[in-house]
């Protein structure tokens, strides 16, 4: 029930407008409703819709309408806005932007626990015990007990320390106990290390403060001390009282990033990603929202916190693909943060060693302003010796020249990091009996052996079968062993090297809550060789790492995708980064069956530069981003036939634009796919006319679900 405010008679009846959330896309239009207590535009209420009741938010009030018979807001669910209007307006350019149902935008800037179908139930509260002052008698005991305690205390300890004198506190009125939302710490100190600034990195921090430019791309080698600068910018921002926003990418980089901050700023930060649970995120928003926090460190959904001043938002990795969201609203970080970054007046500097070839591409243009570090603080870049596969002797898929470094560093007590970039134990299982491969009745692909879990795996879906080691058509068990990921490669280099102390990190071993911490810790302590994939590669600062040996790395580069080279680069000159980093030099190992390869040649000398102009080169030619832009249309259906008629259908309708396909793609559960991949030299006009696309598949009233992907980094297969 709705507590009614007591000046309720004062409040006037009023008309609202509502956007309900409901799976229907269609829906993406506001409803009026009548109102006849206090709300604001911004707060969740309670309404009937259709047969039951729906949460929507409120995006509208004292509106005007005409129809007849308005049905009543049955319950006002917050008291003051979830959203201000900075953020309601973010919402309203997202769904346009994207072409993304206005609920759904809502839903993704707001914490899970106050998402609008969520109720404060999800918030979860614990009991406190206050000093209150009473003029009851107290017996000694109770008076030493109560000098003794610091409050506020949790109830729950206060109440261990001696149960019958709580009980008397409360009852005499010396001890209160109230209610408060759980608010779970995060943050663990450690120790901060100070040092001198690098020459480059005071001219990088003079340039962004002094210029009069809004955006920097910090193109800044690995070990360069990008961090540094950030840190020392998030301290310029503090000192004027402003709040920073610290993006890192997915979960892998963040504990790291979190300890290096806290040493910093202490408890004066705010932490934000998926590991936590609704009400730490929960906490964590109503920190910022309070403006009890300054600096706020968290991965693609902090970009929606509700900050009131920025003074920096810092996006390190700037590549990263995490920066994007894979379900609808398809969202850019970099996007939305251009937005923000507008509003609050603030400067954006985001760093990579391995800019996208689109950052790169505006800052070539001057549309960022380019800040470069291209020495490391404390070391040479590693060398880089490529181990060309098809001379190589092997054994398990390790050359042995692989197998000969990694002993000498870890007889020299150095420690060893080890790509591979593909999880599980056997990619393929295929019965040696009747060649039977097994394979995901969804996806159509071939299923993973994880041998931990003794369990197939699908990864484009994740759906886990029991395995027995039978084949299902022959039940045979004999299966070849083709091929390897990091399980397997885990079990081959525990023969190799046993007294060798491995550490493997990949989805697999992260899946616990704090996880990657505890690996990370673990291998700095302890470690010998991490194995893992493409999580090593990120942002690990390991002093006593001089050894990186990346196996199968082509792998990246036969995906069938425009920005194959540019994953490929990316990964493995960021993985090759983790070596020597500090006072002893780096050796990085690459096995590679295409040592000619303009990637590869690239990764060899540490040129970006080249790396980027060869690959503008080809993406010219092939009219692919940052030449055009790209939208992907996936058309999802039970039946192949039909998702192919409504493509072929829409793609008519799209005729002034350059489309690609319909061709069949992975399906998934929920059907067959079909993809059309659409192309436009403006951004205006493939808005516009997928926006018509949209309303015109509305109009065909077909079950054919229509996934939009505008802008895609990359096309999903
Ligand atoms: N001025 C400095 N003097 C000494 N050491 C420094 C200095 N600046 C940074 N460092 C140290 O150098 C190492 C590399 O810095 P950092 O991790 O920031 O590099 P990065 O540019 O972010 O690299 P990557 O792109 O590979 O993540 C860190 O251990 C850091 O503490
Ligand atoms: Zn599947």
């Amino acid at each position: 029930m709705a507590v009614m405010p007591f000046f309720y008679d004062i409040i006037r009846t009023m008309k609202i407008n509502v956007y309900v959330e409901t799976q229907a896309m269609e829906l993406n239009k506001p409803f009026t409703y009548l109102c006849n207590e206090q709300v604001y535009v911004g707060c969740r209420v309670k309404v009937p819709f259709g047969y039951k009741d729906c949460i929507g938010i409120v995006t509208e009030i004292n509106v005007t309408s005409s129809v007849q018979n308005l049905k009543e807001v049955k319950e006002v669910i917050d008291r003051t806005p979830l959203l201000n209007e900075e953020l309601m307006n973010l919402a309203k350019w997202m769904s346009n932007y994207y072409v993304a149902p206005l609920i759904s935008c809502y839903k993704t800037m707001l914490p899970p626990a106050l998402k609008p179908s969520s109720t404060y139930a999800s918030i979860v509260y614990e009991s406190w015990a206050f000093k209150k002052e009473s003029q009851m008698p107290l017996t000694k005991h109770q008076q030493e007990l109560i000098q003794s305690i610091s409050f506020p205390i949790k109830a729950s300890e206060f109440r261990k320390i001696c149960k019958s004198c709580a009980k008397a506190l409360i009852d005499k009125g010396y001890v209160e106990i109230r209610q408060l939302e759980k608010n779970p710490k995060l943050v663990s100190s450690s120790v901060d290390s100070q040092f001198s600034l690098t020459k480059q990195q005071k001219d990088a921090i003079d340039k962004i403060t002094q210029s009069s430019q809004t955006y920097f791309l910090l193109h800044g080698v690995t070990g360069s001390g990008k961090t540094e600068v950030f840190l020392q910018l998030a301290s310029q921002a503090l000192q004027q009282g402003k709040q920073v926003l610290i993006l890192v990418p997915e979960i892998g980089l963040t504990p790291m990033m979190i300890e290096r901050v806290s040493a910093r700023f202490g408890s004066d930060i705010a932490i934000y990603h998926s590991q936590l649970n609704n009400q730490e995120k929960y906490s964590q928003y109503k920190l910022v929202k309070e403006n009890k926090v300054k600096i706020v460190v968290g991965t693609r959904s902090s970009i929606f916190m509700p900050f009131s001043n920025l003074g920096y938002i810092l996006m390190d990795e700037e590549h990263d693909s995490s920066y994007k969201q894979d379900n609808s609203p398809r969202y850019q970080t970099k996007d939305i943060l251009i937005q923000r970054a507008r509003v609050h007046h603030c400067k954006v500097v985001m760093a990579s060693a391995t800019p996208s070839l689109e950052a790169y591409a505006r800052a070539y243009k001057g549309n960022y302003e380019l800040v470069s570090l291209n020495q490391r603080v404390n070391q040479k870049m590693p060398d880089i010796h490529l181990i060309d596969m098809r001379k190589e002797k092997s054994m398990n898929g390790l050359s042995s020249t692989l197998i000969q470094k990694i002993e000498q560093c870890l007889s020299r007590k150095e420690q060893v990091i080890l790509l591979l970039n593909r999880r599980g134990y056997l990619p393929v299982v295929k019965c040696s009996t009747c060649n039977e491969v097994m394979t995901c009745p969804d996806c159509g692909i071939a299923l993973t052996y994880h041998k931990d879990s003794q369990s197939l795996i699908c990864h484009c879906c994740g759906r886990s079968f029991y395995f027995k080691s039978e084949c299902p058509k022959c039940h045979g068990h004999q299966f070849y062993q083709l091929g390897m990921g990091t399980e397997k490669l885990e079990e081959k280099i525990s023969e190799l090297f046993p007294e060798a102390r491995i550490i493997r990190m990949d989805a697999d071993s992260t899946r616990k809550k704090g996880a990657h911490e505890k690996i990370l810790k673990e291998f700095e302590t302890r470690g010998d060789i991490l194995i893992g994939t493409q999580m090593v590669a990120k942002g690990l600062d390991f002093a006593r790492v001089t050894c990186v040996g990346i196996l199968q790395a082509d792998l990246a580069m036969v995906r069938n995708d425009f920005s194959s080279s540019e994953i490929a680069y990316q990964l493995l000159e960021q993985a090759s980064g983790r070596a020597g980093r500090s006072d002893k030099a780096g050796n990085v190992y690459i096995q590679t069956f295409e040592p000619d390869h303009f990637v590869m040649k690239c990764v060899l000398s540490h040129n970006y530069l080249s790396f980027f102009q060869q690959e503008m080169k080809y993406r010219h030619l092939g009219h692919y981003p940052p030449y055009v832009y790209l939208c992907t249309l996936i058309y999802i259906h039970k039946d192949l036939n039909k998702a192919f008629e409504i493509a072929n259908k829409e793609k008519e309708f799209l005729n002034s634009l350059k489309v690609l396909g319909p061709i069949e793609i992975h399906s998934r559960k929920d059907g067959k796919r079909v993809r059309l991949v659409i192309k436009s030299n403006t951004k205006e006009e493939l808005n516009q006319k997928i926006k018509e696309c949209f309303t015109y598949h509305s109009s065909l009233k077909t079950n054919v679900k229509l996934d939009i992907n505008m802008y895609p980094n990359r096309l999903e297969d």
